[in-house]
């Protein structure tokens, strides 16, 4: 079991590293080992997650420890992913740093969240009506990570879902690796189509939904 998270994980990481999105080692994943007790596996703090190696990810037990002590340390973010898998039946949790959403995030931020309405990619986020609208919320950077584990975890009310951090990134989970990656893509789709968007019609930006 632990193999096939390992080996489901790094494929993952693989993937996100291909698209270019750990730039200056930031980033960091999860996927749930087992419910009972609650653990999961976690990138290491600090590395180039474009490299695969046998050290790139730990096991941590429900509040971000390591279940075994090496010379690995859990990723500087590990209390969100924890949040996740606390709250929710996500299997997997998903952080990058892009500057589309760094930007959208800092556009919109004033608001606390920003709108898709109207888009046919918001169907990944699992919302079918033809009026729906995607609200994704945008939280403080806070520096301490409890705080930001915190209100983070204000916003972790269903199995899958992002959130953004202000300057920062976001974070998506899933009920599996497959859902929590296709809600990044298609975060990442809106964040440029929007920012896009702006260029050619930037009066868009004070559009209430
Ligand atoms: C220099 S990368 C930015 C980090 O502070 C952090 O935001 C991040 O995403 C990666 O931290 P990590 O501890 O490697 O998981
Ligand atoms: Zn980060």
């Amino acid at each position: 079991m632990l193999k096939r998270k390992w080996n489901e994980l790094a494929d993952v990481k693989e993937e996100l590293a291909q698209r270019d999105w750990f730039m200056g080692t930031s980033g960091n994943l999860a996927i749930k080992v087992s419910d009972h007790p609650l653990q999961f596996l976690v990138t290491a703090s600090g590395k180039d997650k474009r490299k695969r190696t046998n050290d790139d990810f730990l096991l941590v037990d429900e509040f971000g420890r390591p279940v075994e002590e090496n010379h690995l340390r859990p990723s500087a973010e590990t209390l969100l992913h924890v949040e996740i898998y606390r709250k929710t039946n996500a299997g997997c949790s998903l952080h990058v740093h892009t500057i589309d959403n760094n930007v959208i995030s800092e556009v919109y931020g004033d608001n606390g969240e920003v709108t898709f309405k109207g888009q046919e990619l918001i169907k990944a986020f699992d919302m079918w009506e033809e009026d729906a609208v995607l609200k994704i919320p945008i939280i403080r950077n806070h520096a301490h990570i409890p705080t930001l584990a915190h209100c983070f975890g204000e916003h972790v009310t269903r199995d899958s879902g992002a959130v953004l951090i202000r300057n920062h990134g976001i974070t998506v989970w899933g009920r599996t690796s497959f859902e929590a990656k296709k809600i990044l893509e298609a975060s990442e789709f809106l964040f440029r189509y929007q920012l896009r968007l702006l260029e050619h019609k930037p009066y868009q930006l004070f559009k209430v939904v």
